[in-house]
């Protein structure tokens, strides 16, 4: 079988996901899976979750966050740190996010509560394989570095951009599958 480079299967899925995110099927998505979400029980037993804050091209984390703080959960958002090593600092109403060269929104603040034994880890990506539950992230290796020290139960939000039958690309010994793809069906 055929398999596409991770590099050209990121710059592909970053402009077919580009141009979904101003689509009104995105936002219907977007809401499927935050529901079936609300509803999974990796999620019901969890009490920490980590989470990222979505760019406009991922599946959409700000309404997930809003019903996790209301369902009384403790959120933890990642942050970079050298040696593309990251962090989960605590998110509440009151954290103030600050914008990376990256685009994503991060808790800079050194004060912050930092906690990487979570009991759930939503992990963002840009493809998914169902053959495999692999995973192609933006290509730093942030999340194969932290869950390899900090191994947790993971889950995956996928829509129909995101999804792949099989895993048409190189998988590396160091991907971490995800224990759980929620699809939009
Ligand atoms: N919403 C969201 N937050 C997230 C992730 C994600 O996938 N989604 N991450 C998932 O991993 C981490 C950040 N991932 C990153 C992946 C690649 C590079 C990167 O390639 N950086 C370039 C410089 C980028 C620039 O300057 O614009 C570099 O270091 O060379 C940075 C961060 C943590 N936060
Ligand atoms: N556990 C690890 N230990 C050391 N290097 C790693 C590890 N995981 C990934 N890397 C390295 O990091 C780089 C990017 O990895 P990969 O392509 O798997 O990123 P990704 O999963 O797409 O990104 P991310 O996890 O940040 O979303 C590669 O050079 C890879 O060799």
């Amino acid at each position: 079988m055929h398999l596409i480079s991770k590099n050209e299967l990121r710059r592909l899925q970053i402009k077919r996901l580009t141009e979904f995110a101003n689509s009104t099927q995105k936002l219907s998505e977007d809401k499927i899976l935050k529901e079936k979400l609300l509803r999974n029980s990796l999620l019901a037993s969890a009490e920490s979750i980590g989470i990222s804050v979505s760019m406009p091209l991922e599946v959409s984390t700000v309404p997930i966050i809003a019903s996790l703080w209301k369902m009384g959960k403790r959120v933890y958002i990642p942050r970079c740190l050298p040696k593309r090593k990251m962090e989960f600092t605590l998110y509440d109403k009151n954290t103030i996010l600050v914008k990376t060269k990256f685009g994503v929104l991060e808790n800079r603040d050194s004060k912050a509560i930092v906690n990487n034994n979570l009991d759930l880890m939503i992990v963002p990506g840009l493809a998914y394989g169902l053959d495999k539950n692999s995973r192609l992230g933006f290509g730093g290796g942030y999340y194969d570095r932290f869950l390899e020290k900090y191994p947790t139960r993971t889950l995956s939000l996928v829509n129909s951009v995101q999804l792949f039958k099989r895993t048409s690309w190189q998988v590396e010994e160091h991907d971490i599958p995800i224990e759980k793809l929620i699809l939009v069906k």
